[in-house]
């Protein structure tokens, strides 16, 4: 029997009141969250604190790295950083969790962190392009520029999901603002692809993210799909100009014991002439941080689903189960039984 195709709509958060401090839109703001995330897991922020003018220079940074010549781009691989940080070439890893055979993802990618004193888990350098190669001159500043803005916003982003969960709203702070915490800045780029090419599914192969939040910044080609999972059917996250797509990750749904969802995605790889980029910002916290049921996240009368975890155990152990060969990140999880049984009936628009 046919699966009948549900809609799914990703739920369009508007910020600014909660950001002004004005207390009935904070009130509305940390619901609209609540609903997201007890449900499909994802929304679309607008009405943020990142201004359209960083967010056009980081888009325009990015878009001139990806067009160095490969040779360059080589030079900072990120095969070559101990704390997995630099140039990610195409088809340099191949993720799909409900795929046996998926083909290599589509896409090449450059990952920055905070600088720390190599020595914990992910301290280490950053590796950048020459700045004297064209468009790079300030190719630095401008990423890093970025990278405080939306960190920022990161930390707003988790005061709501304290206030959406009836925690305090600092409940969080010191999680999401600790200067040795784990973030990561991963720009994209998805290079075109004919028509007709086969594979062409695997700009990124389906998975969720590990880690705490995610906010992700689109340019307006699209291609970014989410997982019904009840139906097993995908459903894009239309692109909106300056919006960030954010989403949690497994952490994020351990610690709530399942209340919230952290869910499945991929992204499908544009057709000839248009290359798409993106940016994914990931604050995955305090790597002292013991993660167990927050308060409201149990049933009365029920256990918690999970014991107390450190973050720096589960991603450590993410990372691991995460590299391939050529050490290359992919964001996978080891598939689940559930997982292994969903049918991915593409929805075509
Ligand atoms: O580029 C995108 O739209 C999504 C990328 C993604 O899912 C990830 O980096 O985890
Ligand atoms: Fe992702």
């Amino acid at each position: 029997m046919a699966t009948e195709v549900p809609t799914v709509k990703i739920p369009i958060v508007d910020i600014s009141g909660y950001l002004t401090g004005d207390q009935a839109a904070k009130k509305a703001c940390a619901a609209e969250v609540r609903d997201a995330y007890e449900n499909q897991g994802f929304l679309q922020i607008v009405g943020h604190s990142v201004s359209p003018d960083i967010q056009a220079r980081f888009l325009a940074a990015v878009t001139a790295f990806f067009k160095l010549p490969l040779e360059a781009k080589k030079r900072i691989a990120q095969d070559n950083s101990p704390c997995y940080r630099g140039y990610e070439r195409i088809a340099g890893q191949k993720l799909d969790e409900l795929d046996d055979n998926a083909t290599e993802d589509q896409k090449e990618g450059f990952s920055i962190r905070p600088e720390r004193p190599l020595g914990r888990f992910l301290a280490g350098p950053n590796q950048w392009p020459d700045p004297s190669l064209p468009g790079m001159s300030t190719f630095r500043e401008t990423y890093m520029e970025y990278f405080d803005a939306v960190h920022s916003l990161s930390k707003n982003v988790f005061r709501l999901i304290a206030l959406s969960l009836d925690l305090d709203e600092k409940h969080f702070d010191e999680f999401a603002a600790d200067p040795d915490g784990i973030c990561l800045c991963r720009s994209h780029h998805y290079p075109p692809t004919p028509k007709d090419a086969t594979g062409r599914t695997r700009g990124v192969g389906a998975h969720t993210d590990f880690g705490a939040l995610t906010l992700l910044l689109q340019d307006t080609v699209g291609g970014l799909e989410v997982l019904h999972k009840p139906t097993g059917t995908w459903h894009a996250v239309p692109p909106i100009e300056g919006a960030y797509v954010c989403n949690i990750g497994d952490l994020m749904q351990r610690w709530t014991n399942d209340r919230y969802r952290s869910t499945m995605h991929r992204v499908i790889s544009p057709l000839s002439n248009t290359d798409r980029y993106s940016c994914a910002f990931f604050n995955d916290g305090k790597l002292d941080q013991i993660v167990e049921a927050l308060p409201g996240c149990v049933p009365e009368g029920e256990k918690a689903k999970y014991g107390p975890l450190k973050v720096e155990d589960h991603c450590i152990k993410r990372y691991q189960q995460s590299y391939g060969a050529g050490g290359t990140v992919i964001e996978a999880p080891v598939k689940t039984k559930m997982e292994s049984m969903i049918t991915t009936q593409q929805v075509v628009a």
